[in-house]
């Protein structure tokens, strides 16, 4: 994918890099609780490049999760810009923003980003047609490469954790995203599954996506072509 247009147009910048497919400038994010003020990142900078998988690894509270949401446009960066494919996803009006990440983003969550009242297969579907870009009838073919070929009649809520993850990484990869932004994926997995879901995102980063997958575990670091170390709010 070629994103090295260069115009004038609000949201576009001049020149985004080679192969660079996200970049956030000098992230700042406050939160205010009552008299608290919580500097949750602190000129956070990075660039994510097509094809890597990078890792954002800290410990509790170090911002992983805000980071994130800021990089997805589903939270506003108090300070700083997000590029996205070229277009700047930051400081946008919520409509510009959602369109902009279902075109681009799949998001991965632990606590799951299915639909409770639909089944697996449904899930899928319905992400690939909100993001109108999904290969028609690839359904099958993606759940049968995160192993569900056989849950796809499946509720969520009978799905074990693993299959939940898996199937959230289906409904994720189904708009066909340039970036798979997932957040800690694999907090409450067993290693073995937890080896799983890094295969699955190492082998979608080797098809040419960008990858970014926040955790705790060493397991996540080890899977990564690059670690990004936040402590406090901050690279370091
Ligand atoms: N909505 C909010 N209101 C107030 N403070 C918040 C809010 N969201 C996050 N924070 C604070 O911002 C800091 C960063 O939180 P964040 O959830 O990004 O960290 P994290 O690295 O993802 O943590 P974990 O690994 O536990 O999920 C923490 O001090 C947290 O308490």
């Amino acid at each position: 994918m070629s994103l090295g247009a260069t115009t004038s147009t609000a949201g576009e910048v001049t020149d985004p890099g080679d192969d660079v497919v996200l970049s956030a400038r000098t992230l700042y994010r406050f939160f205010r609780a009552g008299d608290e003020e919580t500097l949750a990142l602190r000129g956070v900078s990075l660039s994510l490049r097509a094809g890597e998988l990078v890792a954002v690894v800290g410990p509790s509270g170090s911002g992983k999760s805000t980071l994130l949401a800021c990089l997805a446009g589903l939270d506003e960066p108090d300070g700083g810009t997000v590029v996205v494919g070229g277009r700047r996803i930051s400081h946008q009006p919520e409509t510009v923003r959602t369109r902009l990440r279902a075109s681009m983003i799949g998001l991965v969550f632990q606590s799951g980003n299915l639909l409770e009242h639909l089944t697996v297969r449904q899930n899928v579907r319905l992400a690939q047609r909100l993001a109108a870009r999904g290969r028609r009838g690839a359904v099958d073919a993606l759940l049968d490469v995160v192993g569900l070929a056989a849950r796809g009649a499946a509720y969520p809520s009978r799905l074990s954790g693993g299959e939940a993850t898996r199937a959230g990484l289906a409904v994720a990869l189904a708009g066909d995203p340039a970036v798979v932004l997932a957040d800690e994926p694999t907090g409450e997995l067993d290693s073995a599954t937890e080896r799983q879901i890094l295969d699955l995102l190492a082998e979608r980063a080797r098809s040419g996506v960008a990858v970014l997958v926040a955790g705790h575990s060493p397991a996540v670091a080890a899977a990564a072509d690059r670690v990004i170390r936040l402590r406090d709010g901050q690279v370091v």
